[in-house]
């Protein structure tokens, strides 16, 4: 069995995107955002305060005959921008891209930041990180993909993130006619919770490939491309209007600035990120000053290969043989 579900950007910056997902008996399609870099599913439900929930769309597990409460479960969650949410748990079937989990967890929210409150085109998340990182107590429950796993074709799923148009998750296969390169394998690293591998080297505006090996995450959940200082520095030095900007904590740059592109290495391939793909989007509404798709993992303590980085490539999160797929699109 196989699933496929198209996803889309969520605004004209491509800061997340949205996926359709069906949960309960009838279903209750809901508006989430897929996150290789968590390990929880959790929606706005009528269980979210109203002030907090108005303008989302909601799941309600009172309308749902399949929803059973699983009593005495609670979560609570952080992400890397500091939102937040928490809440309790129910069980119910969750079918994405046509393909169904019948006892899946789904995590009611009782509480949510305000960065989630104001994220109106979003009904919550769903983590396809590893098992391990999943927030629910006293027992931690199962990720969608887990529960999915044993019945896909097989164990893995492909990430197809594009700049402003839909692309898809597919689920049990890998359509290798999205990509134009060969498919690099390297080992993944779940023992965090995340998809961890490490990149071989990198370079800029096409240059040679250096070997400065770069260990990061696959993370669909962030938008940005956070590498270390020196790599962040060697890029922008190729900008001539680049600065480091304070009110927008990043380094910023005129719009009308040609990018240079940036590579790295991974399985043996090179994937290479277009300069149009790292200019991110102006800093506000008819600014002439753009905000780089490329910033510093600095104050993170790990580097994260978000949106900006998967966009140029077709992923393959190969949970079977513990290894991520990397392609040139
Ligand atoms: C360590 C880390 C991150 C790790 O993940 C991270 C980050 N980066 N994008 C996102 C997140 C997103 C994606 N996301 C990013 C957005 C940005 C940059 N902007 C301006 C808007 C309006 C966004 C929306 Cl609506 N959505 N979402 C939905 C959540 C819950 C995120 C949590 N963290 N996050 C940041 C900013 N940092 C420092």
């Amino acid at each position: 069995q196989t699933g496929s579900a198209n996803t889309n950007p969520s605004d004209s910056a491509d800061d997340e995107y949205i996926t359709s997902v069906s949960i309960g008996t009838p279903a209750q399609v809901l508006p989430l955002d897929f996150d290789t870099g968590s390990s929880d599913l959790w929606v706005f439900s009528s269980e979210t305060p109203k002030s907090s929930a108005s303008g989302h769309v909601t799941y309600s597990p009172s309308k749902s005959s399949t929803a059973k409460k699983l009593s005495g479960s609670t979560w609570s969650i952080e992400y890397g921008d500091k939102s937040s949410s928490s809440g309790d748990v129910y069980t119910d079937v969750v079918t994405i891209g046509g393909f169904s989990v019948k006892t899946q967890a789904v995590e009611s929210a009782t509480k949510v930041s305000t960065q989630f409150v104001q994220d109106t085109v979003i009904s919550g998340l769903v983590g396809l990180g590893f098992d391990i990182g999943n927030q629910v107590s006293p027992r931690p429950q199962k990720t969608w993909f887990s529960n999915a796993a044993s019945s896909l074709a097989e164990p893995l799923f492909t990430a197809d993130l594009r700049h402003q148009e839909t692309g898809s998750y597919n689920f049990g296969f890998i359509d290798t006619s999205l990509a134009k390169g060969t498919i690099g394998y390297t080992p993944a690293d779940g023992s965090e919770g995340y998809w961890g591998f490490t990149a071989t080297g990198y370079s800029v505006g096409g240059a040679q490939l250096n070997r400065n090996s770069i260990t990061g995450i696959a993370d669909t959940g962030t938008t940005l491309l956070l590498l270390p200082d020196n790599i962040v520095d060697a890029y922008y030095n190729n900008v001539e209007s680049a600065e480091y900007d304070d009110s927008q904590e990043g380094v910023v740059f005129d719009c009308s600035e040609d990018l240079p592109s940036f590579s790295f290495g991974v399985g043996g391939q090179t994937i290479t990120i277009s300069g149009d793909l790292l200019n991110l989007t102006p800093i506000e509404e008819g600014s002439s000053t753009c905000f780089g798709g490329l910033q510093s993992s600095a104050d993170i303590g790990i580097n994260i290969f978000g949106d900006v980085a998967l966009k140029a490539a077709l992923v393959v999160f190969d949970l079977g043989n513990e290894r991520l797929g990397w392609a040139q699109k």
